[in-house]
């Protein structure tokens, strides 16, 4: 039962292991204990882990400014992070937000993945592998707090997700815009994205690059609710209760039912679907696609 339950990813350890060199290799200290909670509060450069009142549950602040884009530190650090709170017995759930003012997550480091080499390219795709795999099969009831705009990699993050909570702001849209990019979306974000809103909402969502409001999103399934922007950490650790009243063996167990064959897809192909990565990001047309649109980004703020 526990070996069922238990669901293993390869390759995490020597990830993690790549993580704590680079750290190591820019000098930087790689976890502060801190405050009056001792050894469970600990935070990395990026990411901040606080135990909630009653100690079950952990809550992860993604803390990249200034949009929380999940370059290969902070996804390494991420990963780092989720694998101590898994590891400890006392956690049970885990609440995912951000500590950046109206952004959840701008979604993959577009710097990560315009103007570098194609081994950079294939080491920064193993890590956004491995940050789905991690949270879509993960052990604990993790909920996302979503305090702002979640587009792309942002979303894919939330979707992992076993409730998603998001903020009622014109800033906090939501969906899988990378056509937008001119960037095509992988079958396994497709594959989360069918799970959440079904077949025919993904098809139109994903091909026009659609980024949700708060009510269309509501409407379409892509979040469970929507609430003040004051009241979403709060309805975070409420939902949470009521998910850690179900005994964990026959969640976990049913969680892994539903998501196994999805995630399966990807584990049988990673390296295939890295290299695939490798030579679509590398085409000139991809590349300058991506160009146009950091251009575009920075001519915003005019
Ligand atoms: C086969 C390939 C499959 C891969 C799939 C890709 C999935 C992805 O995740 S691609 C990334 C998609 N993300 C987006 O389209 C979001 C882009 N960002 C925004 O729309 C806005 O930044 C956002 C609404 C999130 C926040 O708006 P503001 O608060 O107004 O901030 P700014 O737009 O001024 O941005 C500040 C600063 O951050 C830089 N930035 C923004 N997003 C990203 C990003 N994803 N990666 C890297 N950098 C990003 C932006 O350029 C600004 O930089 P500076 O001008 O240098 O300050």
């Amino acid at each position: 039962m526990a070996l069922a339950v238990r669901m293993r990813v390869p390759c995490r350890a020597l990830l993690c292991a790549g993580a704590q060199l680079r750290g190591a290799a820019l000098g930087r200290p790689e976890w502060a204990a801190g405050g009056g909670d001792g050894a469970r509060r600990f935070a990395s450069l990026r990411v901040l882990v606080e135990p909630g009142a009653e100690g079950r549950v952990a809550v992860m602040k993604l803390k990249n400014p200034p949009v929380n884009s999940l370059s290969l530190d902070f996804l390494t650090e991420f990963l780092i992070s989720l694998e101590k709170l898994e590891n400890d017995k006392a956690f049970r759930g885990v609440v995912i937000t951000s500590d950046c003012p109206n952004v959840f997550s701008a979604g993959l480091d577009l710097r990560e993945m315009y103007g570098r080499n194609p081994g950079h390219y294939a080491e920064y795709w193993k890590a956004v592998q491995e940050l789905w795999l991690r949270l879509y099969l993960s052990n604990l009831v993790l909920v996302a707090a979503i305090n702002g705009s979640c587009p792309a990699g942002g979303c894919l993050m939330a979707l992992t997700s076993d409730v998603r909570i998001l903020s009622d702001s014109p800033k906090s849209v939501i969906g899988l815009n990378e056509t937008l990019l001119g960037i095509v979306a992988p079958f396994w974000f497709k594959d989360t994205l069918v799970n959440t809103i079904g077949h025919r909402a993904s098809e139109r969502a994903l091909q026009l690059g659609l980024l949700f409001p708060p009510a269309e999103a509501l409407q379409v399934g892509l979040v469970d609710h929507v609430v003040p922007e004051d009241q979403v950490q709060s309805m975070a650790l409420s939902v949470m209760a009521h998910w850690l009243a179900i005994p964990d063996h026959a969640r976990q167990l049913t969680k892994a039912m539903m998501r196994k064959a999805t995630a399966d897809r990807l584990i049988k192909q990673r390296e295939a679907d890295i290299q695939n990565f490798v030579s679509f990001i590398s085409r000139d047309s991809i590349q300058k696609s991506l160009q146009i649109y950091l251009e575009k980004l920075k001519q915003k703020k005019g």
